[in-house]
């Protein structure tokens, strides 16, 4: 499913815009970074595409063959969220599950996402007292179980060592394979040249830069958008 921004307008209460004609287009099958400076408006810009947040001028349009919105088939992975319930492991990634999903298939789909985040030795163990980079793992065996159409993902390496830092961004690269539009937020440039297929670069609300990774991440972009010379 592809989403599309027409002209999006963005501002939390009634200050400053942080979104400004904001245009951009998703397409299925594509593992997307969003990258910018602290404070551009990344995980702003993410959350309209979760339909968290809604733009207060333009349009985010999610779209399937029918053109039809389709909010249930978005898995969105936080930057920082903190449980403080106490749930157990499993049940935390039953949230997760399509309702009508029960019995042994519902438990072959939570064994395969704890799998995959290589989060099975946590399956009894209450969420709240999980590390940061165990509880990142979990959050996305969750967001796989719920197999959605579009993942949307706020530095999901930010917790994570180097081994699952990899294996991470191996699954959402696979998820984008399996037809799936995928969108990250992420500050290491290395990884994005590695492992995404388009950025989306972000500078003072608006979008500086899109298109695929091997012609738009170039020095000059690090240098102009980031102040740095960095070798990429
Ligand atoms: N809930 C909020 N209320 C008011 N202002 C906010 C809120 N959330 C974010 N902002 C402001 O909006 C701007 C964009 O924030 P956003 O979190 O989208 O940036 P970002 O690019 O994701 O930054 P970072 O790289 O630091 O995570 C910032 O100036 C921030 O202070």
């Amino acid at each position: 499913m592809a989403i599309v921004m027409r002209d999006v307008q963005f501002g939390y209460h009634s200050g400053q815009a942080v979104l400004r004609g904001v245009d951009c287009h998703f397409a299925p099958g594509q593992l997307v970074a969003v990258v910018g400076e602290n404070g551009s408006g990344k995980t702003t810009l993410l959350k309209l595409l979760a339909g968290i947040l809604r733009p207060q001028a333009g349009e985010v349009q999610w779209l399937d063959g029918k053109r039809q919105q389709m909010s249930h088939q978005i898995g969105y992975l936080a930057q920082q969220e903190n449980p403080s319930w106490a749930l157990q492991v499993e049940d935390m990634v039953a949230i997760g599950l399509p309702a009508e999903l029960t019995g042994a298939a519902a438990e072959e789909r939570i064994h395969a996402a704890l799998l995959a985040t290589d989060s099975l030795q946590f399956r009894g163990r209450n969420v709240a007292e999980l590390s940061s980079g165990e509880l990142q793992r979990v959050l996305f065996a969750r967001v796989l179980a719920a197999e959605p159409q579009i993942i949307l993902a706020d530095e999901p390496t930010a917790a994570l060592d180097l081994r699952h830092q990899e294996s991470m961004l191996n699954l959402l690269q696979q998820q984008a394979q399996q037809g799936r539009s995928v969108v990250v937020v992420m500050h290491d440039l290395r990884l994005v040249k590695r492992w995404c297929d388009a950025l989306v670069v972000l500078q003072n609300g608006r979008v500086f830069r899109s298109g695929a990774v091997a012609a738009t991440l170039t020095p000059e972009l690090v240098t102009d958008v980031f102040g740095v010379t960095e070798v990429i």
